[in-house]
């Protein structure tokens, strides 16, 4: 059940002095805290192995807020609520322990029994945990018990089961909190209200009106020290198994009958499960893969992927992917998604551009021209907004000549407006009991379903990498994919379809 009101809870952070917590949830549980959003009756426990005391994890948590955030109002009753329990996961007897420190926290801060696990470790370690957290009895309380997991959510489908069937023993699908940080963005929570509330929109939104989609999550920044984790991982596993489907589950689901988990859900589940299964025969001719070499900025060396830490210097590794998805429904028949992501690209970009159909002909001055098509571009990050692309009459011209124009809505110009970030709606989400922006078991299983068959032909293939230099926008075949369909790569800085 959705709560109104955050219900009083205990919170586990199973890898407490790792870098996700630093950077993200404690900031993000000191905004809830600060906006009154965190219930009065909260506390936190932090686990790990290093020998912390209370005191040196509440000087972790104050530096961690202090790097985002300056004027941290009541700092110091915010981390009187958080505590240290060292404790190495595989230990059996740690539990113990656990389990004491957690009730004495109930009781002296009236938790009702209310416990959210929170798993920001490895994954290996996902299993172990929720497993140990019911045979030592720490979901023996009347509360609620949510288990919130960090992606990875297994290598492959079958690792992915296993994983699913060992914390199934424990926890129900309602109680399992899958983290897609993406599902936490304003704008991508935004795709679903652009589409269902505007009268405009949804009637053009299907293969009669829209020509193709693209989405591009482009970086700068290469693997800096996660070398270890994304030689196991690469591109496709990194970013397009959960992000990248998720955004195109949000821009082709039909509308839901109500704004329910289940009924969202259900309906995102539908297009991952009509998306066109791509056999290892086709691979080449629906996805490209790259990886960056070296290159020079202002002078300095810029480390190709094979000279990054902990990572192989032959690798086979992707670092960008490039796609080309088909949705075989009524609604979207023919209409391709394009998509692509990558490390070391030319900018840090999330944007979705809808390009619709060109009008019958033009009726305007300059005939033999074409009209720019109108497009419509989500803006997810940095800029939070969207622009829609029309064409209008050239002002004082004495010819009917027709000019792009652009109408815009910024969501960094509405003043005041400090969007959360990701992980604090995501937490106060779960709170409350709110899964809506979780990936429910079907999803995670049909995005493993469909991206399996291209991992397993790359794994098997030797890539000629590297193949894009790093601070470019990819592998020049990716341009392919979308030329021998009469498309191209919308820019994604400063888009003006005049000069395209
Ligand atoms: N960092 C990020 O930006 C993102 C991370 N993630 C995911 O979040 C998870 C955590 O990532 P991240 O914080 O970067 O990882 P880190 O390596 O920084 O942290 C790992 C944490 O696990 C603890 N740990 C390791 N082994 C044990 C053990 N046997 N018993 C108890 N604690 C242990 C470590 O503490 P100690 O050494 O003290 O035991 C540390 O607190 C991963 O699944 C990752 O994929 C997802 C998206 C983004
Ligand atoms: O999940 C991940 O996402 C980040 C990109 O997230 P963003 O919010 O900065 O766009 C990516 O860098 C990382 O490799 C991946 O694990």
């Amino acid at each position: 059940m959705i709560q109104s009101e955050t219900p009083a809870s205990l919170i586990m952070i199973f890898g407490a002095t790792g870098d996700l917590a630093k950077r993200k949830l404690y900031p993000s549980l000191y905004h809830l805290f600060r906006k009154g959003k965190l219930a009065e009756h909260f506390a936190v426990i932090g686990v790990a192995r290093r020998p912390w005391s209370n005191e040196v994890l509440r000087e972790h948590v104050k530096d961690s807020v202090l790097t985002s955030i300056k004027d941290a109002e009541n700092i110091e009753e915010f981390i009187s609520h958080f505590y240290y329990q060292p404790h190495d996961v595989s230990d059996t007897d740690s539990y113990i322990e656990l389990k004491k420190l957690a009730n004495e926290l109930d009781s002296k801060y009236s938790l009702q029994g209310n416990r959210i696990f929170y798993l920001a470790m490895a994954p290996e370690f996902f299993g172990t945990i929720a497993e140990h957290l019911k045979t030592d009895g720490l979901t023996d309380t009347n509360g609620f018990h949510r288990l919130v997991i960090e992606k990875p959510f297994g290598h492959d489908l079958e690792s992915a089961i296993q994983l699913n069937n060992r914390i199934r023993k424990v926890f129900s699908e309602n109680d399992i909190y899958r983290i897609d940080h993406y599902l936490g963005k304003e704008m991508v929570q935004n795709i679903e209200v652009i589409r269902f509330a505007n009268a405009i929109f949804e009637p053009l939104w299907n293969s009669r009106f829209i020509s193709n989609i693209q989405i591009t999550s482009s970086e700068m920044l290469g693997v800096e020290e996660r070398g270890g984790y994304y030689e196991t991982s690469g591109a496709l596993r990194d970013m397009v198994q959960n992000h990248m489907l998720q955004m195109v589950a949000l821009l082709a689901m039909e509308p839901p009958i109500r704004l329910t988990p289940k009924e969202i859900r259900s309906e995102k589940v539908k297009v991952l499960g009509a998306l066109r299964s791509i056999k290892v025969e086709e691979v080449k001719q629906y996805f490209v893969r790259g990886q960056y070499g070296p290159s020079t900025e202002n002078g300095e060396h810029v480390p190709g992927y094979r000279e990054e830490v902990n990572v192989n210097p032959e690798s086979n590794t992707d670092t960008y992917v490039a796609g080309k998805l088909m949705i075989d429904n009524f609604r979207w028949a023919g209409v391709p998604f394009y998509i692509r992501t990558g490390k070391r690209m030319t900018e840090k970009s999330t944007k979705i551009i809808i390009q619709f159909k060109d009008v019958p002909m033009n009726l305007y001055y300059s005939s033999d021209k074409k009209l720019a098509p109108n497009l419509l571009v989500i803006h997810i990050q940095p800029e939070e907004g969207i622009t829609l692309h029309l064409n209008a009459k050239e002002s004082g011209g004495q010819m009917m000549e027709t000019t792009p124009v652009k109408l815009n809505f910024s969501n960094n110009d509405i003043a005041g407006l400090n969007t959360p970030e990701a992980y604090e709606k995501l937490l106060f989400d779960c709170l409350r009991g709110d899964a809506t922006n979780f990936t429910h078991w079907d999803e995670v299983a049909l995005s493993w379903n469909f991206v399996d068959k291209i991992s397993t032909y790359w794994e098997n293939e030797k890539a000629e990498f590297p193949n894009y230099a790093a601070g470019t926008m990819g592998p020049k075949d990716a341009d392919e994919l979308l030329k021998q369909d009469g498309f191209f790569w919308w820019p994604i800085a400063d888009l003006d379809v005049d000069n395209c």
